[in-house]
């Protein structure tokens, strides 16, 4: 479909992705959507200024990227504060792991089935859901007593973060006008980011001057306002024009179509909008009956998709190329520092480890805002390539000062070192850190979510979700053995090999992935058709 026949509410995937694919993450709306879809669908100009209404939508955006942030973030100054609050005891390297692997684990099992429930249940139903689990999860947590109590708090929360990742891009790609849906997108890495700055500065300022026993009560608790308040918003926001024509509610359609569209969507466009998106369906289940699947969740479909994926070869590349960054995305390390920075600072025996480990996700935060001002001129192959050997080198930084210090032994009632370590060794290794963070949110943080625009778009879908699977696996597996490396392999070791996946990244990466920015989706593919992968 060319960008003058995209109906302004925009279509999600196409006939054979719909129903039955994992995860598609950040990436039902991307950057390239700010290149291709600038008119409506009549081809008229997009609305001149952001309607009240976008304005709601974007709040909505906003607060489940700061959902993601807030709950992947806080559990840093969590882990530090505990003491032995749960089953009286302090918890071990692998009580820790598993507290923070246990949300990546449910984000990555949970988002297949969420696509089934957002077809069958409606997109706002499926946001409501999640926003339920996101507060039983934070109150199971605040009132865990025990390690078990504690690991199937954040199992809820895993819930939520891996419904909401899939629903709520969907809700606003199906929602937003074209012309604003990539710029929500980047929003969203945003809010992560900022997310998790909220939740270290809660963490910090908790720990300071809360009262020690049940501070990280309220650090985790705290989760469930955001949720509440996006809960709120959502009464009032429509269910989307496409599930309403899918479910046979035309009317209802018409009317959200008329409230997006605001004062300038007068009849002949709101006509015009109503009746592609109900073709569009219509072909979707023409093609479905065809394949022999009626309106269920097509296996055949399913099949269909992952055999075009895997049988296509410009299509298999670009699924190499996705899952390669963001399998990079986790494997290079970052969220051992996001969950674990506050343990680090304290074995480095810095006085407010939550503090220092401020500096981690406010320079995550700056440098993505720095990044997404950038990567459009600068270009996704480019930017990356600049920045990953600024992590490489952060990396090994720390790694050399890692080896000054013995870490210092933690009294388990207080969470304090023993004894301090080298403080020169101390800076050191904070410093790298500092430019390790900075190279990967130029880079590594931001590009791989710009995933949808390396597919074509009947293989979109699939594609995207099995990549954003591989972020989930990936963060599962950093979560669960940070700790246990440090143990096993000493701090130094275990930042060399990080080290050495940034390396072995970069050369795949400079191999392999062709500069897709400000080229049209049909050029980028056909880029992939090429022997060098379109990288000469
Ligand atoms: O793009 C985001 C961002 O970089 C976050 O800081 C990180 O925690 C997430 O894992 C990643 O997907």
């Amino acid at each position: 479909m060319s960008s003058a026949e995209e109906p302004l509410i925009s279509r999600h995937s196409s006939p054979s992705e719909d129903h039955d694919h994992p995860d598609d993450g950040n990436d039902n709306y991307n950057d390239s959507d700010i290149r291709h879809d600038t008119t409506t669908y009549d081809g008229t100009p997009p609305p001149a200024s952001p309607t009240l209404f976008i304005y709601l939508l974007t709040l909505s955006a906003g607060i489940s990227g700061l959902l993601f942030g807030y709950d992947t973030g806080v559990i840093s100054s969590t882990l530090v504060s505990i003491g032995t609050s749960l089953s009286a005891r302090p918890l071990t390297a692998l009580d820790k792991s598993i507290i923070t692997s246990s949300t990546s684990l449910l984000a990555l099992l949970i988002s297949p089935f969420s696509s089934i429930l957002a077809d069958r249940l409606g997109r706002k139903r499926v946001i409501l859901l999640a926003d339920v689990l996101f507060a039983v999860g934070a109150a199971a947590q605040a009132c865990s007593s025990s390690v078990a109590g504690m690991v199937a708090g954040r199992a809820v929360v895993g819930m939520a973060v891996g419904a909401a990742s899939f629903v709520v891009p969907l809700y606003i790609a199906e929602l937003a006008p074209a012309a604003f849906r990539g710029r929500l997108v980047t929003m969203n890495v945003i809010f992560i980011t900022l997310g998790q700055v909220v939740a270290y500065v809660v963490g910090w300022a908790l720990g300071e001057f809360g009262e020690a026993a049940t501070a990280w009560r309220w650090m985790v608790g705290l989760g469930a306002l955001p949720a509440v308040v996006q809960g709120v918003v959502m009464v009032v926001m429509p269910e989307t024009p496409r599930w309403l024509v899918m479910v046979g509610r035309v009317g209802e359609a018409r009317r959200v179509v008329e409230r997006v569209l605001g004062g300038e969507g007068e009849g002949r466009e709101v006509d015009a909008t109503v009746k592609g998106i109900e073709i569009e369906v219509r072909e979707e289940s023409e093609g479905r009956r065809l394949r022999g699947n009626g309106r269920g969740v097509g296996k055949a479909a399913w099949l269909d998709s992952a055999g075009e994926l895997l049988g296509v070869r410009r299509n298999r590349r670009a699924l190499a190329i996705a899952c390669l960054l963001q399998g990079l995305q986790q494997l290079c390390g970052f969220n051992s520092l996001m969950y674990f920075s506050a343990t680090i600072f304290t074995m480095l025996g810095f006085p407010i480890p939550t503090l220092t480990s401020l500096v981690v996700a406010v320079t995550n935060f700056a440098f993505t805002l720095v990044a997404l001002l950038l990567i459009d001129r600068i270009g996704r192959r480019r930017i990356l390539l600049w920045s990953i050997p600024f992590m490489v080198v952060g990396l090994i930084l720390a790694a050399y000062g890692f080896s000054f210090i013995t870490l210092a032994a933690v009294d388990s009632t207080s969470d304090k070192p023993t004894a301090a370590p080298a403080q020169g060794a101390a800076i050191t290794i904070l410093v790298s850190i500092m430019v390790y963070v900075a190279g990967y949110a130029l880079g590594l943080g931001n590009v791989p979510w710009m995933q949808s625009e390396l597919f074509a778009l009947n293989v979109r879908s699939l594609g995207s979700g099995i990549a954003t699977a591989t972020n989930w696996g990936a963060n599962f597996v950093i979560g669960l053995t940070f700790l246990l490396l440090m143990d096993a392999l000493t701090p130094s070791w275990t930042f060399v090999l990080y080290a050495g996946i940034c390396v072995v990244g970069y050369g795949l990466i400079w191999n392999f992935y062709p500069e897709t920015a400000g080229l049209s989706l049909e050029e980028a593919a056909s880029l992939l058709e090429d022997d060098s992968w379109g990288v000469r």
